[in-house]
């Protein structure tokens, strides 16, 4: 039976992702945490060691912060086992160590495990590639209260889609936090803004605004339940794929 580690167990997603292996009949390996307390399932306590739950795990699941993900990397090479990465806030140095950790292992990263967030991507991208840079691109996106990177590792990856379409480079064209005198906006741009309140599990809007009119596609998360859907299925994925970086588009057929 395939046996599932999670990193950032004790987190919201740690525990809906523990839910869904259960559902699934898969294995919980057992789970790490920034302090190690508790249990992740009943008997399946959680650790603070990535080493020894790699170590008994057929792949790992991680959803916990960025300044884990090196130990959680270092942990799956030397045990050489495939992780999934669901983690956001990632900076380009944290995909630098993913880039090298992906020569070693089979190693899927995504801002959204989401069959119906992975699906509007393939769809911006192409919108993006039919419209001219006359159509402005503004990605905004709302989450619960407790988030704490912005902007979203989906609307991030919304961008990506939005930018090779148009086939330019994101870094070199997206417009983040603006406040006070801004100036006008740049043509060709790619602007975000993120909202934060309650406990929405995750919305996003793409919108392309031309003179005169307006296309909008978005996807609204009613429950996190789907990533973790989306990260199990992941995580069985990447089991026997040969050593490389992967998305969600494999796993999901797009
Ligand atoms: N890709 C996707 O589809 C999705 C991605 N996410 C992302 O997943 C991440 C987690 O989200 P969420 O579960 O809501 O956040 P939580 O804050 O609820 O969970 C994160 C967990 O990681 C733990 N943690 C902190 N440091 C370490 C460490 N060194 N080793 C192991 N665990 C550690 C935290 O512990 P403590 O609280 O003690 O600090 C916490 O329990 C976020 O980056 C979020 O954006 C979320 C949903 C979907
Ligand atoms: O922190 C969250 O909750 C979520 N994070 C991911 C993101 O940053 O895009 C995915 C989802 O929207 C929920």
């Amino acid at each position: 039976m395939t046996s599932i580690g999670i990193f950032g167990a004790a987190g919201r997603m740690g525990r809906a992702i523990a839910q869904i292996v259960q559902e699934a009949g898969l294995k919980i390996a057992g789970g790490t945490d920034r302090g190690g307390e508790g249990e992740i399932a009943p008997g399946i306590s959680i650790t603070t060691d990535p080493h020894a739950l790699a170590r008994q795990s057929d792949v790992l699941i991680d959803f916990s912060v960025p300044g884990a993900l090196s130990a959680h990397l270092d942990a799956c090479i030397a045990t050489k086992k495939p992780v999934l990465i669901g983690t956001t806030g990632l900076e380009p140095a944290h995909h630098a160590l993913i880039d090298e950790a992906a020569k070693r292992i089979p190693l899927l990263q995504t801002g959204n495990t989401s069959l119906g967030v992975n699906l509007l991507a393939a769809l911006v991208e192409q919108a993006a590639s039919r419209l001219g840079d006359d159509w402005d691109i503004e990605i905004v996106e709302m989450h619960h209260r407790h988030k704490v990177d912005a902007p979203s590792g989906t609307a991030l990856l919304l961008g990506e889609a939005a930018a090779q379409g148009r086939g330019i480079a994101l870094a070199d064209h997206s417009e983040r936090g603006r406040d006070g005198i801004t100036g006008a906006r740049a043509r060709g741009a790619i602007g975000f803004a993120a909202l934060r309140g309650g406990s929405v599990a995750g919305d996003h809007q793409v919108i392309f605004a031309a003179e005169g009119e307006r296309i909008e596609i978005g996807h609204r998360a009613e429950s996190r339940i789907i990533f973790a859907r989306g990260a199990v299925k992941g995580a069985r994925w990447l089991i026997g794929q040969p050593i490389g970086r992967y998305d969600m588009k494999g796993v999901l057929g797009l």
